[in-house]
C-alpha cells in the first residue's frame, strides 16, 4: 500500500541552464555556438548525474533552446523555464556577452553563473560584468570561476568548479522545492515554547511557504468518525506488533497503567499517525470512503505537533506518530520521511526541512539538554572522554521526533550512516527497528500515556546541527554546529542517560571546536545555542547550509566550517572581505527576504 506524498504528485522544480554568448555574427557568435551549447551541456549531465530528488529520480535540466546573445533569446528561455517548471537558474559562457541584455532577471530564482576560465575569450570577463549588474539590479547571483586557466574548446568541469555547481545546484533545489509548500502547524504553542509561535513573516517572505493550521481536536474527530483507511489501519497495526518492541516501564508501579490501556494507546498512536500524514500530503483512499475534502490534505512538506499539554496530559502522546513519520519507512515500506516537528516548534522544524531537502535524508529532532565537560563527566562516571569526545559533549535528548534513522544503525563501508530511503537496505530497516524500543511515556509528563522511542545513536557518524532562531527587528538568523555523533563506554552511557528520563532516544554530540567565537570549547556551542532545540543532520552540510541560507537572505550567527567552503553570491563581498560574518549580516538586511 503506497501512499501518493503529494511532493511526488507535483513536478519537482528543475534546474535551467543559459548558455550566454557574444551575439556579433559573421564570425564571433559562430565559433562559440558549439563550445557555449557543450558547456551548458556539461553542466546539466553533471548535475544530473549527481543530484536526486527526494523520491530517487535524478534531477532534470532544461537548457535554453539557442545560445541567449541579448534580450530576445533571454525572454525565449524565460518563457520556456516557465513553462517546464524551472527554479533555479545557471548562466554558463566561455566568452564575452553583454551583461544586461543576457541575464536572468527572475527575482526570486537562485541563480548562478559560471564563467569559463580561459583567456582567448573574455569568460571571466562577462562574469565580472554581468555580476556587477546583479548587484546594481538587487538580484543577488553567485559567480563560478575555476582556480585554473582551461584551454579553449575543453569540456572538462574543473573539480573546484563542480563543486561549486553541486553546492549551488543543491541549494537553489532546496529553495525551489519548498516554495508553494505548507507547514501545518497542529495545535498551537507548546508550553510557552516561541519556536512555536508560527511566525507567518519567515514562511511566507524568506521561505515562500504558505501557513495552515489545525487544531489537535481534528485528529479527535477523525479518531472517533474513522477518517483514516481502515485497510491501513489494520496493516499498520500488525506490522507495530511485529516491529515495535515496548520496553520496559519505567513509571513508580503506583501509577503504571494497566495492559489494556496500554493496548488502546498503541491503537490511538498508530490512528495518529496516519491522521497527521494524511493531513499532511492527503490520501486518495479517502476520496474513495467519501472523505474527498481530507483526501487532499494541506500540500505540508512540513508540520509541526503541539501535543504538550492540551493533548498529552489527556491523550496518548505524539510521540510514535513524530517518530514514525520522520523515519525513512513504515508499514509501506521505505519512503521519504514526512517531516514533523515535536512541540509545534516551526524554527526547528525548518532547520530539518533544511537538513533534509539538502541530503534527501531523514533528520534527529532533540532537545539539546546538557553540556558534560570532561571534569563533570570524570566526577560521575570516573571515566575520562577520549577521542573526538576529549573535550566534552552535548547530550542531545527529546521525547518525540527523532528519526529511528537516527539509530546509526545504516552503514556505507562499514561506517555508521543515515542514507536517503532508496539506498537503505531491508536489513537496515530491521537493524533500526531492533535498536529502538518504545518505552511506555513518563506519565509523570504525559499523563495521557503513549509511547517513547528509546534508542542510542551510534558514535562516529559526522552530523551537522542547526537551528533558526528569531530576534525582533532582524528576523531569522541560522545557526549550525558540524561535529560527530560519539560512542561512550554502556555504563558511562547509562549513568549519564539515568539522570535524565532514560526513556527518550540520545545522541552524544561532539562539536567541531576552532577555538574561536562559538567554537572556542564544547561550552560554548552549548552556551551560544539559540533556543531549546537542535536539528541533526547526517553529513557535514554546513557549506550547504550556508549557500542556502544566503540563498534566503537569512544571516548566519555561527558556524564551524572552513572558510573556503563558503559560498555566497558574489555581491556579499561589496558588503566587506576581511569580516565574512559582518558582511552576511549586512547584506541579508540590505536585500532582504527573497519573497517581499
Ligand atoms: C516532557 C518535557 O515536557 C519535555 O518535552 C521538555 O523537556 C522538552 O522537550 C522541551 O523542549
Ligand atoms: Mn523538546
Amino acid at each position: 500500500m503506497t501512499i501518493e506524498n503529494s511532493r511526488w504528485s507535483q513536478e519537482f522544480p528543475k534546474i535551467g541552464i543559459r548558455p550566454t554568448i557574444d551575439g556579433r555574427r559573421k564570425g564571433i557568435r559562430e565559433s562559440l555556438e558549439e563550445q557555449t551549447m557543450n558547456m551548458a551541456k556539461a553542466v546539466a549531465a553533471l548535475l544530473s548525474e549527481t543530484l536526486k530528488y527526494p523520491n530517487g529520480a535524478p534531477i532534470e535540466c532544461v537548457i535554453a533552446d539557442t545560445c541567449i546573445g541579448g534580450v530576445a533569446e533571454a525572454a525565449a528561455a524565460a518563457t520556456k523555464f516557465a513553462k517546464s517548471c524551472v527554479g533555479v537558474s545557471i548562466t554558463v559562457t566561455p566568452c564575452w556577452c553583454y551583461g544586461t541584455e543576457t541575464m536572468d532577471m527572475d527575482p526570486s530564482t537562485p541563480k548562478a553563473i559560471w564563467g569559463f576560465n580561459g583567456t582567448e575569450r573574455p569568460g571571466a570577463v562577462y562574469l565580472a560584468a554581468v555580476l556587477s549588474g546583479h548587484a546594481q539590479k538587487g538580484i543577488p547571483a553567485f559567480g563560478i570561476y575555476g582556480q585554473e586557466v582551461q584551454d579553449a574548446g575543453t569540456t572538462d568541469i574543473p573539480h573546484d568548479v563542480q563543486e561549486k555547481l553541486v553546492r549551488f545546484a543543491k541549494a537553489g533545489l532546496a529553495v525551489a522545492q519548498m516554495k508553494g509548500k505548507s507547514y501545518l502547524s497542529v495545535g498551537s504553542v507548546s508550553m510557552g515554547i516561541a519556536g512555536s509561535i508560527v511566525n507567518e513573516e519567515l514562511f511566507q517572505n524568506y521561505l515562500g511557504m504558505r501557513n495552515e493550521y489545525v487544531d489537535m481536536s481534528e485528529l479527535v474527530r477523525r479518531i472517533d468518525e474513522v477518517i483514516y483507511d481502515p485497510a491501513e489501519y489494520e496493516l499498520a497495526m500488525s506490522w507495530v506488533k511485529e516491529n515495535c518492541v515496548e520496553g520496559p516501564d519505567n513509571n513508580p508501579a503506583s501509577i503504571q497503567t494497566s495492559r489494556e490501556k496500554k493496548d488502546q494507546d498503541w491503537e490511538t498512536v498508530v490512528k495518529m499517525s496516519l491522521i497527521v500524514r494524511d493531513l499532511m500530503v492527503g490520501n486518495p483512499r479517502l476520496n474513495e470512503l467519501g472523505f474527498g475534502e481530507e483526501a487532499l490534505g494541506h500540500n505540508a512538506i512540513l508540520s509541526g505537533f503541539q501535543g504538550q499539554r492540551q493533548w498529552t496530559d489527556h491523550f496518548p502522546n505524539g510521540d510514535f506518530m513524530e517518530a514514525i513519520l520522520n523515519t525513512s519507512f513504515d508499514w509501506n515500506g521505505k519512503r521519504a520521511p514526512y517531516l514533523v516537528a515535536t512541540e509545534n516548534d516551526s524554527l526547528n522544524g525548518v532547520a530539518m526541512l533544511f537538513g533534509h531537502l539538502l541530503t534527501n535524508t531523514a533528520q534527529i529532532f532533540a532537545d539539546v539538554r546538557t553540556y558534560w565537560s570532561p571534569d563533570a563527566v570524570k566526577r560521575v562516571t570516573g571515566h575520562t572522554l577520549e577521542g573526538a569526545a576529549a573535550n566534552g559533549i552535548l547530550h542531545l535528548i527529546n521525547s518525540g521526533p527523532a528519526a529511528l534513522d537516527g539509530t546509526g544503525e545504516q552503514s556505507r563501508d562499514g561506517q555508521p550512516v543515515m542514507k536517503p530511503h532508496w539506498e537503505i537496505t531491508d536489513d537496515e530497516v530491521e537493524k533500526c527497528l531492533e535498536a529502538t524500543s518504545w518505552r511506555p511515556a513518563s506519565l509523570e509528563y504525559f499523563r495521557g500515556g503513549g509511547f517513547s522511542s528509546d534508542f542510542l545513536t551510534r558514535g562516529g557518524m559526522p552530523v551537522t546541527m542547526s537551528r533558526i532562531n528569531l530576534v525582533k527587528g532582524l528576523g531569522p538568523v541560522l545557526q549550525l554546529a558540524e561535529g560527530y555523533t560519539v560512542d561512550l563506554p554502556a555504563d558511562v552511557h547509562k549513568t549519564l542517560d539515568d539522570r535524565t528520563d532514560s526513556t527518550w532516544p540520545t545522541t552524544w554530540f561532539a562539536p567541531i571546536l576552532t577555538g574561536e567565537g562559538s567554537f572556542t570549547d564544547v561550552y560554548s556551542v552549548m552556551d551560544n545555542w539559540g533556543s531549546n532545540h537542535g536539528a541533526i543532520s547526517y553529513g557535514h552540510i554546513g557549506a550547504d547550509l550556508i549557500t542556502l541560507a544566503a540563498m534566503l537572505r537569512i544571516p548566519v550567527s555561527m558556524h564551524n566550517v572552513a572558510k573556503d567552503q563558503i559560498f555566497r553570491p558574489r555581491v556579499w563581498s561589496n558588503f566587506g572581505t576581511s569580516d565574512p560574518e559582518g558582511a552576511d549580516y549586512r547584506a541579508c538586511t540590505n536585500f532582504g527576504p527573497l519573497y517581499k
